[in-house]
């Protein structure tokens, strides 16, 4: 690449005048009721029936040697006879299937016999015991509050994820419950559009939507290591969300964890968080496919669980972030959900979560899926644009959006699985359009990564196009916060960029510490910002 990228770590830049140091519910008679939080069980009488309630003084209730997992323990029933999950192949040719391979969750395994992908299959039949709206009353009742574990966002949803799991085994940062932003001026100013929508996946515990498959991956490592399982420490390769997620969530549990990282490939943010979180680090000279390949390698020899989202788990927390759009537009469908796409996992992780809602009969629709690259990274869109025809990994270059400099997707068949199920798109976004596309949405009072900005310049695409309509109710999925990568706008806003117009910029100005500077300066301000000028 031309210019010298923010996301290196080495050759990040600083501008002058930056002064910045380098970088109800309806059960069939045989089936107990899932447990319902007391909220949700005992609705409360309209606000005209109701008693002024006395101000409760509110004094500590648990004993010291108590806590919330041990309230959960006494306090929900266990269903772990109701519903059950176990690996299957994922999408077997019908040609060679071997209908009988599955695996316990609790078994270490990656990838089917014949080599393939493997997908986490939730017992259908069991979970239909239930109607649409029991699910969707019960998920609705479990959000904002702190009760274990459904205070998260991935286990408000548990029966749905890993329903057989002990609520003590979970480790959760009660994560998920991400909002959902109405971006009212960047659709209405560049867009035109009245029901636009950003899913901030990256206001989480560790900055990432990785949070949300971590938890679950991680809980179950702890559940492995309970019942002895060979399991010493767990490991993943990354372009720096994985590795945050990862390394916090072991922290949490006391479980070492151990990072393959692309050394000057991640941001400064990314680096500091295994770092900080205890992980051990390794920084290779090789790029994040090249860390893939090692750590794929090294855990089929050494004890260790590999995190990345090859493993399906990852993928069943992921899952909850589509259910969560549904629920938070009152189970109302969009029209549009765009997802930047790296290693491909994600695309796959919101087509299941809709696809389970609809066969769940929770909606009776799913979204069309846009998957938007980098164009410097774009395996998938070479692919889509082919006709589907044989896929070809790339050598993926350097891009601002670090996190999915990726070339050769491990989750390639999941993605073009999605894809193809849901409708769906692949955009893709040149350096300048994704950097361009990040500094106007910062301008309406956003402040997104890169990876974001990567998704909405395929929403512009569409848009451009007549693909998307005006009215259109469009999720744009913000995957980690813009705060992991500043860098990146350091050196937009400085016009630091080759080959780079930065049209958008907003450098600081300069002046004199004089009232007489500051004041004609101010002046000319707004005069440029007044109505008539
Ligand atoms: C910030 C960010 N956005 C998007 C992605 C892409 O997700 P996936 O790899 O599941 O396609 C990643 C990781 O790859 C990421 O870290
Ligand atoms: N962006 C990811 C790349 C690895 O993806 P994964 O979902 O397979 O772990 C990262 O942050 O490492």
């Amino acid at each position: 690449m031309a210019y010298s990228c923010s996301c290196s770590s080495s050759s990040s830049s600083t501008s002058s005048f930056f002064s910045i140091k380098p970088k109800t519910p309806s059960p069939k008679p045989h089936f107990p009721k899932p447990h319902f939080i007391k909220a949700s069980t005992n609705p409360s009488p309209p606000p005209s029936q109701q008693q002024p309630k006395p101000i409760s003084v509110s004094k500590p209730r648990r004993p010291l040697d108590e806590n919330i997992r041990d309230e959960a323990r006494r306090n929900n029933p266990t269903y772990s006879h109701l519903f059950s999950a176990k690996y299957v192949p994922f999408n077997p040719d019908p040609s060679h299937q071997t209908s009988d391979e599955s695996y316990s969750l609790d078994e270490i395994v990656y990838r089917s016999r014949s080599g393939g992908l493997l997908d986490v299959e939730h017992d259908i039949a069991a979970l239909k015991t239930y109607d649409g709206k029991y699910w969707r009353d019960l998920f609705d009742s479990r959000v904002g509050k702190t009760t274990w574990p459904y205070g998260s966002g991935v286990w408000s949803k548990k029966e749905w994820v890993l329903p057989e799991i002990d609520d003590a085994d979970i480790v959760s940062a009660f994560e998920g419950n991400s909002n959902l932003f109405w971006a009212e001026r960047y659709g209405k100013q560049f867009l035109g559009m009245n029901d636009l929508w950003v899913k901030h996946c990256g206001i989480s515990h560790t900055g990432s939507f990785k949070d949300l498959g971590m938890t679950v991956l991680v809980s179950q490592v702890n559940r492995l290591r309970k019942m002895n399982r060979p399991v010493v420490g767990v490991g993943c390769a990354s372009t720096g969300d994985t590795s945050a997620a990862l390394s916090a969530y072991c922290a949490s549990a006391g479980i070492p964890s151990i990072v393959f990282l692309p050394a000057n490939r991640i941001s400064i943010a990314q680096l500091v968080q295994p770092i900080a979180n205890g992980a051990f680090v390794l920084s290779l000279d090789t790029d994040f496919d090249g860390c893939m390949h090692l750590i794929r390698e090294v855990t089929s020899e050494l004890p260790i669980y590999l995190a990345n989202s090859l493993n399906s788990l990852r993928l069943e927390g992921q899952k909850t972030a589509a259910i969560e759009i549904l629920q938070q537009f009152d189970w109302q469908v969009p029209d549009w959900v765009i997802v930047p796409g790296g290693n491909l996992g994600n695309i796959y992780a919101f087509y299941k979560g809709f696809h389970m809602c609809k066969e769940l009969g929770l909606v009776d629709r799913i979204p069309r899926l846009v998957c938007a690259q980098a164009a410097n990274a774009n395996p998938l869109y070479l692919h889509y644009k082919s006709g589907w025809k044989d896929f070809k990994a790339v050598k993926a270059n350097a891009t601002f959006a670090s996190a999915i400099q990726i070339g050769d997707p491990v989750s390639i068949d999941r993605a073009v699985y999605a894809l193809k199920n849901s409708n769906g798109i692949v955009e893709e976004a040149t350096e300048e359009e994704l950097m361009d596309a990040m500094a106007e949405a910062d301008s309406t009072g956003m402040f997104i990564c890169p990876h974001t900005g990567v998704a909405l310049t395929a929403l512009i695409k569409l848009r451009k196009s007549g693909v998307i309509g005006k009215t259109d109710r469009t999720v744009v999925v913000s995957t980690a916060h813009g705060l992991k990568f500043t860098q990146s706008k350091i050196d937009y806003h400085s016009k630091e960029i080759k080959d780079m117009a930065c049209r958008f910029a907003n450098p600081p100005v300069h002046v004199k510490a004089d009232f007489a500077s500051v004041m004609d300066v101010l002046q000319r301000y707004l005069l440029s910002k007044s109505p008539n000028h």
